[in-house]
C-alpha cells in the first residue's frame, strides 16, 4: 500500500545521538515530507548540515509536533517523560532512544533483527522504546543462538566508550587525555566520575540499592524482554573505558541444547545484523575502532566454554551510537511510519 511522506521531527538533534541519527536518516530509505530538528532552548538558532542543507533547530516547546508524523527522540529521559505524551496527544508517534520508558509494559521494546513485529503495540501508548546500546549489540548476537539452541544463561561484562555518556563525556576524556599527555594534573570528572583517561571505571550509570549500576540492571531487563525470555538469568557488570567510541562485551552463555563453537560461528554468520571476524590465528577479532559508523554488530573469539554444559564465550563490539542507537532508532521509525 503506497504511503505518504513523513513528517519527521529528530528531538534532541544537537546530542551525540541525534549527529548520528542525521546521519543515518540521511542514507535511510525514508520517504520524507519534511525533517524538523529540536533541541532545548539554548540551541534554538544553530543550523544542522543534513543532506547537503543547513536545516534550523528550533526550541522544544508548545506545539512543536503540530503536523508530524513521528519523532525520534534523543534526549535526556527526564525530558522524553515530558514531552512524549504531549507529542501523541498532537498526533505524533514517538521512538525514544531514552530509558525513560524501556520498562514499560505497555510499549514495545525493539531491536528490528530479533522483534520488529512488537513495533505494532505502539498505539497502546503512542511510543516504541529502543534499549540500550549494550543490550541491542547483545540481543542481535544472542537471539540467533537462542533460535538454535535455545540460552539458559548469561553472563556478560561491558567495555562502554565516553560517547555512552553524551557529548560532556566525550570532551571530558579528550580534556583529560590532553592534560596527562602534557604534564597536568586533570580537574576532577565532571561526567564520569573520576578520571577515565589511562583508567577503568566500573560505574555505568547511578547505583541501586541492590548494588548494580542502571547499566547492570538494564542489560538483564532489557535483555529479556527483547529476547521474550522473563526467565532468562543474565549476569552483567558494565565499565566505562577510556575509547572515545565504540563498546565491547564479553559474553558466557550456556545454551539448552549443544552448540558448539563451530557451529555457533555459522550459525552467527547466517544472522541478520551480525559481522562474523574471528580468525584468532591471523589476530583478527572484533575491536571497537572496527565497528565505529557500521550498523553491523561485529561478533568473534567464538569458542567453547568447557567449564559447563553447553557453555560457549564470544567478544562483540558495535558502534554505540550508530548500531546502538541510530539505526534502531531509524529502523523502527520507519516501521512504525509504515503502520500509520
Ligand atoms: N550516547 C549513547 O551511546 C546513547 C545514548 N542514548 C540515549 O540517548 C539520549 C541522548 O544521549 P546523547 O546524545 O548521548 O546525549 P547528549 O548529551 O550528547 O545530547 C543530549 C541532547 O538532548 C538535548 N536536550 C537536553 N535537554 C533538553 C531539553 N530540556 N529539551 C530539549 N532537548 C534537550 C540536547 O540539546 P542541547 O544541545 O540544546 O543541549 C542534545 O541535543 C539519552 O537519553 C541517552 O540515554 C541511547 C543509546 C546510546
Ligand atoms: N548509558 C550508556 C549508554 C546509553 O545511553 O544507555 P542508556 O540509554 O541506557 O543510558 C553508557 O553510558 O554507556
Amino acid at each position: 500500500m503506497p504511503t505518504r511522506p513523513l513528517s519527521l521531527a529528530l528531538v534532541g538533534a544537537t546530542g551525540l545521538v541525534g549527529r548520528a541519527v542525521l546521519d543515518a536518516l540521511a542514507e535511510a530509505d525514508l520517504d520524507l515530507s519534511r525533517l524538523k530538528l529540536l533541541a532545548s532552548p539554548r540551541s534554538k538558532g544553530t543550523r544542522l548540515e543534513w543532506n547537503e542543507e543547513e536545516l534550523p533547530v528550533h526550541a522544544l516547546e508548545e506545539g512543536a509536533f503540530q503536523g508530524v508524523d513521528v519523532a525520534i527522540f534523543c534526549v535526556p529521559a527526564e525530558v522524553a517523560r515530558a514531552w512524549a505524551p504531549k507529542a501523541w496527544s498532537a498526533g505524533c508517534a514517538v521512538v525514544d532512544g531514552s530509558p525513560a520508558f524501556r520498562a514499560e509494559p505497555d510499549v514495545p521494546l525493539v531491536v528490528p533483527e530479533v522483534n520488529l513485529d512488537a513495533v505494532d503495540g505502539f498505539r497502546a501508548r503512542g511510543v516504541v522504546a529502543s534499549p540500550s546500546p549494550a543490550v541491542t549489540a547483545l540481543a542481535v548476537a544472542l537471539a540467533p543462538l537462542q533460535r538454535a539452541a535455545g540460552l539458559e544463561r548469561v553472563v556478560v561484562a561491558t567495555y562502554q566508550a565516553a560517547s555512552g555518556a553524551g557529548h560532556r563525556a566525550v570532551e571530558q576524556l579528550e580534556r583529560e587525555a590532553t592534560d596527562l599527555m602534557n604534564g597536568r594534573e586533570p580537574e576532577a570528572g565532571t561526567v564520569v566520575p573520576h578520571r577515565l583517561a589511562f583508567n577503568l571505571v566500573p560505574q555505568v550509570g547511578s547505583f541501586r540499592p541492590d548494588g548494580r549500576t542502571d547499566e547492570e540492571a538494564s542489560l538483564v531487563d532489557e535483555t529479556r524482554r527483547v529476547l521474550g525470555a522473563p526467565g532468562l538469568g543474565v549476569a552483567a557488570t558494565a565499565v566505562r573505558v577510556p575509547v572515545f567510541f565504540g563498546l565491547g562485551a564479553a559474553v558466557n552463555v550456556a545454551t539448552a541444547r549443544p552448540l558448539p563453537a563451530a557451529e555457533a560461528r555459522e550459525v552467527l554468520r547466517k544472522a541478520p545484523g551480525v559481522k562474523v571476524i574471528d580468525d584468532p590465528a591471523a589476530q583478527v577479532y572484533p575491536m571497537p575502532m572496527l565497528a565505529v559508523n557500521d550498523d553491523a554488530v561485529l561478533v568473534g573469539r567464538v569458542r567453547d566454554d568447557p567449564s559447563q554444559r553447553h557453555g560457549l564465550d564470544l567478544f562483540l563490539v558495535s558502534d554505540d551510537l550508530r548500531r546502538g542507537a541510530a539505526t534502531n532508532l531509524v529502523r523502527i521509525a520507519a516501521a512504525v511510519a509504515a503502520r500509520r
